[in-house]
C-alpha cells in the first residue's frame, strides 16, 4: 500500500514511518489552505484536513496523510495543538489531535507580532530546525516527548480508526 504524506518534515514523515512500517510512504508537497501559522483548534484541523486530500491530489496512493502544527488559547494560555487526517481514494476522512502543553507567555507575545512558532522555537531554544527535531513539545517536555512522538501517537490514532471503519 501506498501512504502519501504531504510534507516533507522528517519528524513527520519518521513518525508515519514507523506506524506503517512495511507500507510505501511518500511525501508530497501538499498546501494546507491555512494560515501559516494557525491560531486554532478548527483551523489547525482544517489545515491536516486539506494537506491529507491534497497528498492525494499531488501522488497516487490509497491513503493520503496530513500533519499540521498550531496554538490555541485555553483560559488566556496559549497551548501547542498539533491535528492530523488520514483521507481515503473514497474520500472517507479520519481526524485526531496531539497531546497539548501551555507555552510560555514570551512565546505568545512573539506569535502576536506574527512571528511564526517554528522561527520562535530556534531563537528561544538556540537550536536550529527545531520544528524538524524535537519540536516545541520536546523542549517544554525537557525531551520526554519529542514531536515524532507525539506524531506517531496522531498517526497511531489516525490508523487504528481507519482500520476499525474499514472493517465495519
Ligand atoms: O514542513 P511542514 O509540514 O509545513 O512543517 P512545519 O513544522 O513547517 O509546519 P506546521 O504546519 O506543522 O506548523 C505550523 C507552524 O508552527 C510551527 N510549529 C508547529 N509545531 C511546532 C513545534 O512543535 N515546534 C516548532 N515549531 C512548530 C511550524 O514550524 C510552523 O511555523
Amino acid at each position: 500500500m501506498t501512504i502519501v504524506i504531504g510534507s516533507r518534515n522528517p519528524a513527520k514523515l519518521a513518525a508515519v514511518k514507523e506506524v506503517f512500517l512495511t507500507d510505501h510512504v511518500t511525501t508530497a508537497d501538499a498546501p494546507s489552505l491555512v494560515s501559516d501559522q494557525p491560531f486554532s483548534d478548527e483551523e489547525t484541523r482544517q489545515g491536516a484536513i486539506n494537506r491529507a486530500f491534497n497528498s492525494l491530489k499531488a501522488q497516487t496512493g490509497e491513503i493520503g496523510i496530513g500533519l499540521e502544527g498550531g496554538v490555541m488559547y485555553v483560559d488566556n494560555g496559549l497551548y501547542l495543538c498539533n491535528w492530523g487526517a488520514l483521507v481515503t481514494r473514497h474520500n472517507n476522512v479520519f481526524t485526531a489531535s496531539g497531546a497539548r502543553v501551555l507555552l510560555p507567555g514570551e512565546i505568545d507575545d512573539q506569535l502576536k507580532k506574527g512571528i511564526e512558532l517554528g522561527d520562535v522555537m530556534d531563537e528561544y531554544a538556540k537550536r536550529q530546525d527545531v520544528r524538524k527535531k524535537e519540536g516545541a513539545i520536546g523542549i517544554f517536555t525537557n525531551d520526554h516527548v519529542s514531536r515524532k512522538e507525539m506524531f506517531v501517537h496522531v498517526v497511531s490514532l489516525l490508523r487504528g480508526q481507519w482500520e476499525y471503519w474499514e472493517q465495519q
